[in-house]
């Protein structure tokens, strides 16, 4: 009996203990209870993921490929061409070829002025329509008084006229009024290792950056190199304006970031043309008021800091015709704050006034160099007196 219940024993012995080690073998597999609240839970790392071979990625082309590439002959070379540079006019006579864009001031003045001078007898009210139609064309007071002056002192002298008589007389005082004498040279030729430097100033749409690109062209007709300095940084347009112009001609323009000071571009401008050994920089300045008084002295500052490669070559007031005696108090604070060298006069197509020339000598003291008769590239002429006359009485040249 002993035997029979220690074999029992035994047996239950080792079923509890095969069924201890099965039973948490299961457990395992399934999933842990939920942590007690409040407990800490360990996070474990997660198993590693499986690897899993490389797929190779396909990279989209930047292109769209085009049809299946067949082999074919190699393409031609690309041949650049140079681009073709336009050949300005030659600068001499073009007063004479441009003489025909006068004519609203030959109405007034020549055709005028002639049909009174060759009446018989001139009587008061004959010199009183002369000096009329001098001041109409803005010849100005002053200097029409002084030349009608001399006109009836030398009628009244020479007594009998005939129509060409009194038109030479014409020419003659005209001309004089002028004062043909006045060095009107535009001075670009380089100095020692430096070239000319040439400032355009006026007020705003007086035409100063189409006026610096149709003297650029002037130059290069007439044999020198040229780089254009855009200092006009107000208005982006006026550097895209002369950098047009330039590349029409082969020249190179230096330019700033637009609303920079002008004053560095200006310097940069002339720094270039020295290394590039060029003849002569225009550097076109931004319009400006004559009475604003922090523009004006900001021009002041770039023709100093232009001077410190050595001084200003010239310095040219650009004056509307159109605007006739008013243009005349603006050019006199210019002349104040950069030493003017030397007047254009532009838009002298658009007015019946050519006598503006006149007055704005006397005026200003300082010679009209250019006068522009157009909106054309080559619409630009050095002015001389003679023809300039001749051209105003709608005679020969
Ligand atoms: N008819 C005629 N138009 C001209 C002449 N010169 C310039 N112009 C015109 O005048 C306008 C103004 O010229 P711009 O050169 O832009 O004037 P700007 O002085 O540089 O202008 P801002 O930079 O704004 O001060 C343009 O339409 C030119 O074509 C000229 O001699 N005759």
């Amino acid at each position: 009996m002993e035997y029979v219940v220690a074999a029992v024993i035994l047996l239950v012995v080792l079923v509890v203990g095969a069924v201890g080690l099965v039973v948490p073998r299961m457990r395992r597999r399934e999933l842990p209870p939920p942590p007690a609240p409040g407990s800490t839970t360990t996070l474990e790392r997660p198993p590693a993921a499986p690897t899993v071979p490389p797929v190779e990625e396909e990279i989209p082309p930047l292109i769209e490929p085009s049809a299946p590439v067949v082999a074919e002959e190699p393409p031609a070379p690309v041949v650049l061409e140079e681009p073709v540079l336009e050949k300005p006019e030659p600068s001499v006579g073009r007063l004479v070829r441009l003489r025909a864009r006068l004519a609203r001031s030959q109405t007034v003045l020549g055709r005028g002025l002639l049909s009174v001078l060759s009446r018989d007898h001139l009587e008061d009210d004959d010199w009183d329509e002369i000096e009329e139609s001098l001041i109409t064309a803005d010849v100005g007071v002053e200097a029409t008084q002084v030349i009608v002056e001399r006109l009836k002192e030398r009628v009244r002298i020479l007594g009998t006229r005939t129509v060409s008589e009194v038109r030479d007389q014409l020419t003659e005082e005209l001309v004089a009024a002028l004062e043909p004498d006045l060095d009107r040279s535009l001075r670009t030729a380089p100095h020692d290792g430096r070239p000319a430097t040439v400032l355009v100033v006026g007020v705003n749409g007086a035409g100063k950056t189409t006026t610096c690109g149709k003297i650029g062209r002037v130059l290069i007709a007439d044999g020198r190199t040229v780089l254009f300095g855009a200092a006009d940084t107000f208005r982006a347009a006026a550097a895209d304006q002369i950098q047009t112009w330039g590349e029409r001609v082969g020249a190179e323009t230096v330019r700033g970031p637009e609303g920079g000071d002008p004053a560095s571009v200006a310097f940069d401008a002339v720094k270039r043309g020295i290394d590039t050994g060029v003849d002569t920089v225009l550097i076109d300045t931004a319009g400006r008021l004559q009475n604003k008084v922090g523009l004006m002295d900001e021009l002041g500052k770039v023709k100093r800091v232009v001077e410190k490669h050595g001084p200003v070559d010239e310095t040219l007031l650009v004056l509307d015709a159109t605007t006739g005696q008013n243009g005349l108090e603006q050019a006199r604070v210019f002349t104040e704050v950069v030493d003017v060298t030397g007047v254009v006069l532009t838009k002298l197509d658009g007015t019946a006034k050519g006598g503006i020339v006149i007055a704005v000598q006397r005026k200003l003291g300082i010679p009209v160099k250019l006068v522009g008769l157009g909106e054309g590239p080559d619409d630009l002429a050095p002015f001389e007196p003679a023809a300039f006359v001749e051209a105003l009485l709608g005679g020969d040249a």
